[in-house]
């Protein structure tokens, strides 16, 4: 009887065990499956980004949620900042993104080639003076990180970091496959956003001068005009053209009256504020938008700018220096009417400034005329 009584006992000792077990493995299971379903919102969130910081904000903010992570940050390569300068001239913050990084080459991200020359990730220890490039400001008591290369088509484009206060978390013996994958996720993601800004910013810039052409002027006025309407603030348009540019053309070469045009840009806008926005029209014409300046403010910056572009010759290329100047035509927005359209007013407003340059063409040249 005492041995029927111990076999029950063993059987529901076990079978208690088992149960339990089979709770554990349920709850895992149940929390696997939570963590695949955030994983694959992630996904579709990353790619269905329309911008790089829609891309940069998802991956740097949303991924350590949902993940569990206490770090994540993004080295992208970069060798000639062109990623960095397109992105800011789109208007990309980067003082919001402190974990987003560049480095200029491949070979800064050190990873460990695997067969065929493929980078591997590299997960273990955290280890401040190895991992500082990574993580520049590492959160108090990381412990363990994972540095994934992002490829595409097998070249480095950069590296997503992870890090973690758990010791146990990245460890080498880990398997990569899931973060290997996200990885490339994220990778094609970031290739993708990155052409299409690029794309965008080719659009609408000038390839000469790097100024904005001036299919992004029409578009911009627009914006502006209607902003100024609500917040009920002035925007000023300066229309320049350079003098005699065919004369310059026909002494220095088609050459030099490319560096002419390339440095008369760079002197209209270092004379401009952050929000301003400076196009080349064609040709050797520049119109530039004022935000927030009346007509006084503006014939100010443009006499500054005519100054700044008479008062010392242009050095070309070959040494040669060439002395030119230019007329500005000034108009400031006054039409306030909610019921004229947007885009006639717009054109209006640089006609207005380009009838004033007329004027100033007319009574000599190097001056700057107002629209009144
Ligand atoms: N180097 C160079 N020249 C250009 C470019 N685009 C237009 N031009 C030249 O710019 C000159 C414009 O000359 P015009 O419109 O006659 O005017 P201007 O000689 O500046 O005379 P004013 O405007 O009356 O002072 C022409 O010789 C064009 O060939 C360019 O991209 N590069």
């Amino acid at each position: 009887m005492d041995n029927v009584d111990t076999a029950t006992r063993q059987l529901m000792a076990e079978n208690e065990s088992l149960r339990a077990r089979m709770a554990q493995m349920a709850a895992q299971a149940e929390y696997n499956h939570e963590i695949m379903r955030r994983h694959q919102a992630f996904d579709l969130q990353i790619v269905a980004a329309a911008t790089f910081e829609e891309l940069v904000g998802t991956i740097l903010r949303t991924l350590p949620v949902i993940s569990e992570l206490d770090t994540v940050t993004l080295s992208l390569v970069d060798p000639d900042a062109d990623i960095h300068t397109v992105m800011l001239k789109l208007g990309v913050q980067f003082d919001a993104f402190p974990g987003l990084l560049f480095c200029a080459s491949a070979d800064d991200l050190d990873f460990e080639r695997g067969p065929s020359d493929v980078p591997r990730p590299r997960l273990g220890p955290f280890a401040p003076a190895t991992h500082r490039a990574a993580f520049p400001h590492p959160p108090q008591g990381l412990q363990s990180v994972a540095l994934v290369p992002l490829l595409r088509n097998k070249r480095l484009i950069g590296s997503l970091n992870l890090g973690s206060l758990d010791p146990a978390r990245f460890t080498p013996a880990l398997g990569t496959d899931f973060i290997e994958h996200m990885a490339s996720i994220i990778a094609i993601c970031l290739e993708n956003v990155i052409s299409n800004e690029m794309l965008k910013y080719i659009g609408l810039t000038d390839a000469l001068t790097g100024v904005y052409n001036r299919r992004y002027i029409d578009r911009r006025l627009v914006e502006e005009i209607a902003r100024a309407r609500r917040q009920q603030y002035r925007v000023s348009c300066m229309y320049i053209d350079i003098d005699h540019f065919k004369q310059v053309n026909d002494t220095v070469g088609h050459q030099g009256g490319d560096d002419v045009l390339r440095e008369v840009a760079a002197r209209i806008k270092a004379e401009l504020r952050m929000s301003d926005a400076l196009a080349r029209f064609g040709g050797e014409e520049f119109v530039v938008l004022l935000i927030d300046a009346d007509l006084d403010s503006a014939s100010r910056v443009a006499n500054r700018i005519r100054a700044s572009v008479a008062n010392a010759p242009v050095q070309l290329a070959s040494g040669e220096l060439v002395s030119v100047s230019v007329s500005i035509g000034v108009a400031t927005l006054d039409d306030f009417e909610r019921d004229h359209a947007i885009e006639g007013v717009a054109q209006a407003l640089v006609a207005q400034a380009d009838s004033a340059l007329y004027q100033a063409k007319e009574s000599g040249r190097n001056r700057v005329v107002a629209s009144t």
